[in-house]
């Protein structure tokens, strides 16, 4: 779908064809990102990565989260703090009297939050209601609507709308934040537990890789990136599985006698005990494919001329890649509608785009996804502790659960999910 949104040409690649065709002929041609307003400022002038430009500075610091940051090995080695943050998520719904709803939505989204926070700074992540207030504004300006995104002669008018103020504003309180985080770790002896702050600062001190991250800005902005991109998406992968569960309860039953055998008695979901989980895996993916947390993905820019199909897509164009249309697309999927996540079974659709380009959650190409291996591991540890630890009801005021989506750069549901924790018996 072709576009001109105010000033700018703009493509939206909606079908799994389309999308085929731009990430196996002209990836690099649309490897671009535009410079938009509030996530110029936010990536301390696009010295992150989700929005630089495409080019040697995004390639190396991409590298540095692909090798030192977002490794599956890297992931694993934060283990203990997602068992430690789901058992204290779980603990706090067994300690909710069993008669009142749960608002999940805010549950999970606290829990998010809190494995990100102790990833990146350490320290046990709690009690930080300032990061959390910080990041959900910094979260809502970078997907929020600008004018001058659009037509970007009239930027300026930023200056009396509010919006610059408000920018403006947020950035020096995460700017703050980091000045803080960091003053902390520069002063504190050497240490066993490291976190992605100790890791970015030892970069910095190496003279091999100065010419990556050069200053303490580098280290604010490739921090900022994995608070942005690591927390909304996690948490409402999480709301979406369970609300789907929730309207499917042959899939439900089966999620849990298959958690439940496994696991056995022991009281909760060890990552270890996560392979032996397949069922599981197909209810994410399947969630994945009809709720991608990022429908839009991040908006690309075209950096040179291309022919996509039989049209001309000229440089600078704005392009989405709508992952949610491309999962519910009936030339890729029967009965796409539907919740059924047997069609995963065999295994051959993986998260990174291998099938026909049909699922694309994580988009797809150059610029896909690198924090995989952590949104995976977030997601997949939550989920089956909830369904192992609980049977959930809904409200008895609520007969069918509404399942109305937000609009903004992460769509979450609408609604908070609330539900009823039942202790098994
Ligand atoms: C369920 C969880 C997640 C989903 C569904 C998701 C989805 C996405 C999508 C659709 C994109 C755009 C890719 C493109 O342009 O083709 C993206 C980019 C990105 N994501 Fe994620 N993400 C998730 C979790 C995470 C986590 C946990 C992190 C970091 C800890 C992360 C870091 C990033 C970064 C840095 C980029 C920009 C990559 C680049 O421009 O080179 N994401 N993500």
């Amino acid at each position: 779908m072709y576009l001109r949104l105010g000033s700018v040409p703009t493509l939206v690649v909606s079908s799994g064809a389309a999308a085929r065709d731009v990430f196996k002929h002209h990836d690099l041609a649309f490897s671009g990102r535009p410079a938009l307003f509030a996530a110029t400022k936010l990536s301390y002038g696009l010295l992150d990565v989700a929005f630089a430009p495409h080019g040697e500075y995004w390639r190396q610091a991409r590298k540095v989260y692909m090798v030192e940051l977002l490794s599956a090995a890297r992931v694993q080695s934060f283990r203990a703090v997602r068992e430690e943050e789901v058992a204290c998520a779980v603990a706090s719904i067994r300690s909710h009297p069993s008669s009142s709803p749960v608002n999940l939505s805010r549950m999970m989204l606290a829990l998010a939050n809190s494995i990100v926070c102790r990833t990146a700074f350490g320290g046990d992540g709690r009690g930080s209601n300032d990061i959390d207030r910080i990041l959900a504004e910094a979260g809502e300006l970078m997907g929020g609507f600008s004018a001058g995104d659009f037509f970007p002669r009239l930027r300026w008018l930023h200056k009396l709308d509010g919006l610059q103020a408000r920018l403006e504003k947020v950035f020096n309180q995460l700017n703050d934040l980091h000045n803080k985080v960091i003053a902390q770790h520069l002063s504190r002896e050497d240490h066993d537990e490291v976190d992605m702050v100790d890791l970015l600062l030892r970069l910095h001190r190496n003279p091999k890789d100065k010419n990556i991250i050069k200053s303490m800005d580098h280290v604010k902005a490739l921090i900022t990136d994995i608070f942005l991109a690591g927390t909304n998406t996690s948490s409402a992968t999480i709301i979406w599985a369970m609300a789907e569960l929730m309207r499917n309860p042959k899939v439900m039953e089966r999620t849990q006698k298959e958690l439940r055998q496994a696991v056995g008695y022991k009281g909760k979901v060890e990552e270890s005990d996560l392979g032996n989980l397949d069922y599981l895996k197909l209810v994410i993916k399947e969630t994945l494919r009809l709720h991608p947390p990022a429908p839009l993905g991040i908006s690309r820019e075209t950096t040179e001329r291309c022919t996509v199909g039989s049209y001309e897509v000229p440089a600078g164009t704005r392009v989405f890649v709508n992952s949610r249309a491309i999962g519910r697309d009936p030339d890729g999927w029967s009965d796409p509608e539907e919740f059924w996540p047997e069609r995963f079974l065999g295994g051959e659709v993986d998260f990174r785009g291998n099938h026909d380009f049909c699922f694309l959650p994580f988009g797809a190409g150059r610029r896909i996804c690198p924090g995989i291996n952590f949104g995976v591991a977030v997601v997949e540890l939550a989920l089956a502790n909830l369904l192992y630890s609980f049977d959930w009801e809904l409200p008895s005021e609520v007969h069918e659960l509404d399942m109305e989506e937000t609009l903004g750069i992460t769509m979450h549901k609408k609604t908070p999910l609330h539900l009823l924790a039942k202790l098994p018996v």
